[in-house]
C-alpha cells in the first residue's frame, strides 16, 4: 500500500530529475545510471524526522525476487540521509521499471552482506571503488516483498 505523507523531491537536482522522469514515464525511461546503460529501481521511504515521502533512485541489484540497495554515496565519508530513514522506518516501495512493490529493508551483516555485496558489485562495479576509498563500511540492506 503506498506510503502517506508529503512528496519532498531530492535537494539533488540530477536524483529530482531522474525520479520524475522514472515516474513520469511509468518506469519506462530515466531507468539507467546516465549513459552507463546500468538499471537503476526507485525507492520510495519516509524521512525519519519529516515524516515527508523521499524517492532514491538507486543501482538495481536483483536475486530471485529480493533487491539490495547499497548505501555507498560514492564512497562518501558519511552515510547518505536514507540509510537512517531506513533503519527508522524500514517499509518502502520499490519501483523496478514499471513494476512497484512494497518491501521491508533490512540491513545484512556477516556472510549474508559478503553475498549481496557480491551481486552488488557485479550488477555496479564501481561500489568495490568507493568502499576502498572510504573507511566508512558501505552498508548493505536486502529489500523483501511483505
Ligand atoms: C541528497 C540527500 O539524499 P540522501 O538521502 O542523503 O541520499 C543521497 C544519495 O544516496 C541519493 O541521492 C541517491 O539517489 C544517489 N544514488 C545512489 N546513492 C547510493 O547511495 N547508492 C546508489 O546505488 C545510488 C545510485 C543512484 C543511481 C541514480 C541516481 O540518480 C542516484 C543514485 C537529500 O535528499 N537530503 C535531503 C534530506 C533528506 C531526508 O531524508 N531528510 C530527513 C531528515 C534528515 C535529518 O535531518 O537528519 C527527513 O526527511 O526526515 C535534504 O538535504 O533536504
Amino acid at each position: 500500500m503506498p506510503l502517506k505523507g508529503e512528496y519532498e523531491p531530492s535537494t539533488a537536482q540530477w536524483v529530482r530529475e531522474q525520479v520524475e522522469l522514472y515516474e513520469s514515464s511509468g518506469g519506462t525511461q530515466g531507468t539507467t545510471l546516465r549513459d552507463t546503460g546500468l538499471p537503476v529501481i526507485v525507492m520510495t521511504n519516509l524521512g525519519a524526522k519529516s515524516g515527508k515521502i523521499r524517492k532514491t533512485p538507486l543501482m538495481r541489484v536483483e536475486h530471485e525476487g529480493r533487491y539490495a540497495v547499497v548505501a555507498s554515496q560514492g564512497g562518501a565519508p558519511k552515510h547518505p540521509i536514507w540509510y537512517h530513514n531506513l533503519k527508522a522506518e524500514p517499509l518502502v516501495e520499490l519501483q523496478d521499471g514499471p513494476v512497484k512493490q512494497d518491501m521491508r529493508a533490512r540491513e545484512v551483516t556477516g556472510a549474508e552482506k559478503a553475498e549481496w555485496w557480491q551481486r552488488a558489485v557485479a550488477a555496479f562495479p564501481p561500489y568495490a571503488e568507493y568502499q576502498k576509498k572510504t573507511d566508512r563500511e558501505i552498508p548493505v540492506f536486502v529489500l523483501e516483498p511483505v
